[in-house]
C-alpha cells in the first residue's frame, strides 16, 4: 500500500534518541511509523527491522511470541551501531488484525498450530503487504538494508518490491516454553531460518 510522509520527530528510548518519521495510507487511514538513527545518506546497507505490529508481544509483554524480544534487540542492535532504521508496520497478526488474532489464539489454545488457526477462521497464513516500505526508504533515501529478520518470506517480498537486501542478519531471541511450539511451527510451515539458536535467551 502507497504512503505518504506526515512528520518527524524526535523519539528518546532507554536505547537511544531515535528519529520517528510517520506515514499514512491514503487509502486507508492506516498509520505506520519509521525510526531511524544516524547517518541516513551513507551508501553504506544500513542495519534495518520490518516490524509488524504485535500488540501483545510489543506492549504487553505475551511470551506466545518472539516479537517483544525481537523489536528490543532489532532497537538495541541499531543503537549500538549508532545508524539504522526500524520500520513499525501496523498490520497486527500477520494482516488478520488484533481481534482476529485473538481468535486465532483461542483456537490456539484449543489446539491448532499458528497456520491452522489462521486457515480455519479463512485466512491465508500470512496476510502481509510489505510495499509501504519502498515509499518509507525512498522517502528517506536509504538503498540497500541489511535486515535483521528469521523470515524468507519477507526477504522475497522486499526483494520482489526492488528493496536492496545487502545482508541478511539473524535475530533469534526471546525463545521460552511458552513459546517453543510456534516458533517450531514458524520454521517447519512458514521456513523460518532458527538454523542456530546461540543468541536464545528467554531472560531478554
Ligand atoms: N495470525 C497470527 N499472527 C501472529 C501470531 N503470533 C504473532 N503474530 C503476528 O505475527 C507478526 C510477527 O511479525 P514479525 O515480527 O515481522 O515476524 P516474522 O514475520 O515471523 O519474521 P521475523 O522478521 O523473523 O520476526 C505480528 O504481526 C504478530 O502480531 C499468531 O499466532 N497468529
Ligand atoms: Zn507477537
Amino acid at each position: 500500500m502507497a504512503v505518504r510522509y506526515i512528520q518527524t520527530c524526535r523519539l528518546p528510548t532507554p536505547f537511544g534518541v531515535f528519529d520517528m518519521h510517520g506515514f499514512e495510507e491514503p487509502d486507508t487511514g492506516k498509520e505506520h511509523v519509521a525510526l531511524t538513527l544516524g547517518d541516513l545518506n551513507s551508501p553504506e546497507p544500513m542495519l534495518a527491522r520490518t516490524h509488524s505490529e504485535c500488540l501483545t508481544g510489543d506492549a504487553l509483554y505475551s511470551m506466545r511470541c518472539d516479537c517483544g524480544y525481537q523489536l528490543e534487540e532489532a532497537l538495541r542492535s541499531i543503537a549500538r551501531e549508532g545508524r539504522g532504521i526500524l520500520m513499525y508496520l501496523r498490520q497486527e497478526g500477520r494482516g488478520i488484525g488484533l481481534l482476529n488474532k485473538i481468535r486465532a489464539y483461542n483456537l490456539q489454545d484449543q489446539g491448532a498450530d499458528t497456520v491452522e488457526a489462521n486457515e480455519q477462521l479463512g485466512f491465508a497464513a500470512d496476510l502481509r503487504d510489505y510495499s509501504m516500505c519502498r515509499d518509507m526508504l525512498a522517502h528517506l533515501g536509504i538503498r540497500s538494508l541489511r535486515l535483521m529478520t528469521n523470515n524468507p518470506r519477507k526477504v522475497d517480498a522486499l526483494t520482489d518490491l526492488g528493496i536492496e537486501i545487502a545482508e541478511r542478519v539473524p535475530l533469534h531471541v526471546g525463545r521460552n516454553p511458552h513459546n517453543e511450539h510456534y516458533l517450531n511451527t514458524k520454521q517447519s510451515k512458514l521456513g523460518h531460518w532458527f538454523e542456530t539458536h546461540q543468541d536464545d535467551d528467554p531472560a531478554v
